[in-house]
């Protein structure tokens, strides 16, 4: 069953057709990538999925739900998280009050619980914090919960900010070029640490990125666009084979090789 189906999905800015009649679709459970050369259209289809750009025309289905004209934070409540490429941590905050911040969508208390203190606002802050800690173990920074984010290694800021998108309690897990400057262990962490999010908390993911090495070896289905359009659909090996993907990365296979 499909959780997420984009449909002729087109992305203009001016005269520029950045996504360009796409269409789609990602199996629930599934680990599925978008992939392609430089200025393909990966981020802006990404961004029209997360309701960051409003598509020009076409069709997104979240669950069968219609979330083309929904705003970033409402398609988070239904259940779609994200990771974005440039993290977009609060710097000054420690671990465990980033991962808190994002989760005011699944709590109930309004302005008022905040003024008075209600029994029902302090039973949902003790959730939160057992879920924002529950979440930091999971992906194994549990023991840097008090520390200042800006004070972490880069890997680790970036665990903080996975932890953060587990935490909004997502069906589909949405990540931006989540291999971008990790070296080759923390590579390999990753790898194990997104198979492990889809099979022990079931939840979908969708990524998009550059590193084919992560993408080839993790994923069970790849879109590959250029120029905006769709131009092979499959697994890695009929992906790498295919004589259009082939010639829409030559010139770049040094640094991008399929
Ligand atoms: N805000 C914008 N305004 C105008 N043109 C844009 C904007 N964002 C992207 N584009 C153009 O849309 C096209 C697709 O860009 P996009 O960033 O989506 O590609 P990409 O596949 O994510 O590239 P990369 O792999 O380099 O990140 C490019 O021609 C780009 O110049």
């Amino acid at each position: 069953m499909a959780i997420l189906e984009v449909k002729n999905l087109t992305l203009r800015f001016g005269g520029v057709t950045a996504v360009d009649d796409l269409s789609f679709d990602v199996q629930e459970h599934s680990i599925t990538s978008l992939i392609g050369p430089n200025g393909a259209g990966k981020t802006s289809a990404f961004n029209c999925l997360t309701g960051f750009y409003k598509a020009t025309s076409g069709e997104i289905l979240f669950q069968d739900k219609s979330v083309m004209r929904m705003k970033p934070h409402a398609i988070t409540e239904m259940g779609m998280a994200r990771t974005f490429q440039n993290l977009r941590l609060f710097k000054n905050m420690t671990v465990l009050e980033n991962v808190m911040s994002g989760m005011h969508c699944r709590t109930t208390s309004g302005i008022g619980g905040a003024v008075v203190r209600s029994p029902h606002q302090r039973g949902e802050e003790k959730k939160i914090h057992e879920v924002a800690e529950e979440c930091l173990d999971f992906v194994g920074i549990l023991n840097k919960k008090d520390r200042c984010a800006r004070n972490l290694p880069y890997g680790d800021q970036r665990r903080v900010e996975w932890a953060r998108a587990l935490a909004t309690q997502p069906k589909l897990l949405l990540l931006d070029e989540p291999a971008a400057g990790l070296n080759h262990d923390e590579k390999q962490q990753l790898m194990a640490l997104i198979r492990r999010i889809r099979d022990e908390r079931k939840i979908t993911i969708f990524l998009i990125e550059h590193n084919m090495e992560l993408i080839m070896k993790i994923s069970e289905k790849i879109v590959v666009i250029d120029y905006g359009k769709k131009i092979a659909e499959g697994t890695a090996d009929e992906v790498k084979n295919n004589p259009r993907v082939i010639e829409a990365y030559l010139g770049k296979e040094d640094e991008e090789a399929v």
